[in-house]
């Protein structure tokens, strides 16, 4: 809580003892104060080693000659005394020489548990390196490698054998009061499939960022895993999983285990937003459908990557020369995500004047079968019925190919975790169906399957199959791509379009907002902020969003329109003084109280 005005509590350390400052910060600070007063009474009385093991009160080789006398760490630390960049340099240079990502990640996750500041640091400050080690595309050879990788915990493992305990539990979760929870099944780990317990790493990895772009202080995240079994049959096999050894339970099993959790971790940590990740779509779905409007609560595939697509999709569309009306957009992938990119895309035309029909209309989503219709023969799954066409006069579109033939789209979103689903003659296609709109007007394609493995096509195959015009943003970070022709080197710049945009700051603008839930509108509301989060150097290079090393700017704008957001729809438990003072003051008031209330690593 470096963001917290230490020098009042030095003040009230002089006029008070340890014992009565703790009385102190409760009659006169608000709850962030009171949580820093206690970490610096504990740090203040803590010693020696006490202090190393302890991540948040390790400050590495930066301690003064004084701390390390009065804390007794003299000898157990080496001599030098570092200020921070000197320690981020080592680190950088350490992992900048481990030859493979799960190496890299190693490290960073030692660190990690070794020394909170530092790792936040480099974090924050190398984020266009570090987050796809700590985060897709690495993250996902580590949920592979879980098993294996595996030395200590890092998360709250509940297994449907501990139903009984859930409550016991969460209360043994050694950090006070955790603020945002990320839960998965492990059912539906990025594109990777069922991975069961081992999906654990993905919770962790989104905490990271969390704290990372949003600033939610790491002691108040909480990741978790539920072990409801596998269909996973090479972890089944493997001696050394980690998880409950049994085919996953029956869905009406799990639903029972899903409420039981729900009620437990409102009643234990009644101010905790819980964010679902990384359910099969069906799960995700229906959990979302049955506690959003009883507890505070969002699924991030869904909604979290609906909004970022959003986003990027308004930069797009400016760029794209096709105008808005004339936009029909064909998604590959139907699953969790699919549907709910679609469907934020709906309500953002429905925003600006279409009616839902017309809107629904300009969507053609495509399965493994084909071209999603009713009456295609097969049934539906219930969260694609909202999408199937009528207007395919009993054909049916097998292939990808055929519905581009067919519906002659602008814009081809990928969503299947199917690497190089999106072909040559499917990327030329897209933009020769864009071509006959008229001169200069280019195609939008994003390939968003996580991770690399599994993207739709490449970058360099983008920018290839289609003469440089594509607007392109994909899930997980492809490079640069330079083309040379005689003495002229053209830069293509890729776009990310992960949720890592939005879903820290829809987060954190529900904590601080105190909201009640997560409504539809502060949902829309992160990504036309996020559409808005460009600076003038991005727009200049043709971005569609900001560049990831800024996204904690980013973050701090979603946060504060999804608190004004939460407003709005009368959700948020703030006083209305409070909310009179900034209506007063404006958003400059406001962003000062969210970078007020954020954690920002300590730097010596
Ligand atoms: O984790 C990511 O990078 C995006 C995401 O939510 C997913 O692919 O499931
Ligand atoms: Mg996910």
């Amino acid at each position: 809580m470096s963001s917290v005005d230490i020098s009042t509590i030095e003040e009230a350390m002089k006029m008070a003892n340890l014992d009565t400052l703790r009385g102190y910060a409760q009659n006169h600070y608000g709850e962030v104060q009171q949580y820093a007063a206690t970490e610096y009474i504990s740090q203040n009385q803590a010693l020696g080693y006490q202090v190393l093991n302890e991540p948040l009160w390790n400050k590495g080789l930066s301690f003064t000659p004084e701390q390390r006398v009065s804390k007794n760490l003299t000898g157990l630390i080496p001599h030098v005394m570092e200020d921070t960049s000197k320690q981020v340099e080592r680190a950088l240079k350490m992992i900048r020489t481990r030859q493979t990502g799960i190496d890299k990640y190693l490290y960073l996750s030692t660190l990690k548990s070794q020394n909170t500041d530092l790792f936040y640091r480099l974090l924050i400050d190398h984020a266009k390196e570090m987050m796809p080690l700590v985060y897709t595309p690495t993250i996902g050879d580590v949920c592979l490698q879980y098993s294996t990788l595996y030395t200590r915990p890092e998360a709250l493992y509940i297994s449907i054998k501990q139903r009984k305990s859930i409550r016991t539990i969460l209360k043994n979760w050694p950090h006070p009061n955790p603020e945002i929870c990320v839960v998965t099944d492990g059912s539906r780990i990025l594109g990777l499939g069922d991975l069961g317990v081992n999906g654990v790493g993905i919770p962790i990895g989104k905490l990271a960022l969390y704290t990372a772009a949003a600033g939610i202080h790491p002691d108040r995240t909480l990741p978790i895993v539920l072990d409801c079994g596998t269909a996973n049959e090479t972890n089944l096999k493997d001696p050394l999983y980690l998880g409950l050894r049994q085919k996953r339970i029956p869905v009406s099993e799990q639903q029972e285990f899903m409420d039981e959790f729900m009620e437990a971790a409102r009643e234990v940590y009644p101010g905790m937003v819980v964010q679902f990740e990384d359910f099969e779509s069906e799960k995700a779905f229906n959990y979302l459908d049955r506690y959003r409007d009883s507890y505070k609560c969002f699924n991030d595939d869904i909604q979290g990557t609906g909004a970022v697509v959003l986003a990027g999709y308004i930069g797009a569309v400016n760029l794209s020369g096709v105008p808005i009306e004339e936009q029909r957009l064909v998604f590959m992938g139907a699953g969790s995500a699919g549907v709910g990119v679609a469907k934020q895309l709906v309500e953002y035309y429905t925003k600006r004047g279409l009616s839902e029909a017309a809107a629904r209309d300009k969507f053609w989503l495509v399965d493994t079968k084909g071209l999603v219709t009713k009456d295609r023969g097969d049934k539906l799954a219930d969260h694609k019925k909202y999408f199937a066409r009528t207007d395919n006069n009993g054909h049916q579109f097998r292939t990808l190919e055929e519905v581009i033939e067919y519906v002659k789209p602008s814009a081809l979103v990928g969503l299947t975790a199917t690497f190089g689903i999106f072909t040559e003659s499917i990327i030329r296609a897209l933009k020769a169906s864009v071509d006959a709109g008229g001169l200069g007007r280019r195609p939008i394609l994003f390939p968003l399957s996580n991770p690399l493995t599994k993207a739709e096509c490449t970058f360099e195959q983008a920018v290839n199959w289609t003469d440089g015009t594509v607007l392109f943003a994909s899930g997980s970070p492809f490079s640069n791509y330079s083309v040379k022709t005689g003495d002229h080197v053209q830069t293509y710049y890729p776009n990310q379009g992960n949720n890592v945009y939005v879903f820290p700051g829809i987060g954190l603008g529900a904590i601080l907002a105190k909201a009640t839930r997560v409504t539809d509108d502060m949902i829309y509301t992160s990504a036309a902020a996020l559409a808005g989060a460009l600076n003038a150097d991005e727009i200049h290079k043709g971005l569609i969003y900001p560049r990831i090393e800024r996204v904690r700017e980013a973050s701090i704008i979603v946060a504060r329109e999804v608190m004004k957001s939460a407003r709005r729809e009368g959700v948020s438990a703030l006083p209305e003084s409070q909310w009179l003072e900034w209506e007063e003051w404006g958003d400059p008031a406001l962003t000062k109280y969210i970078k007020e209330h954020i954690y920002d690593p300590t730097t010596l």
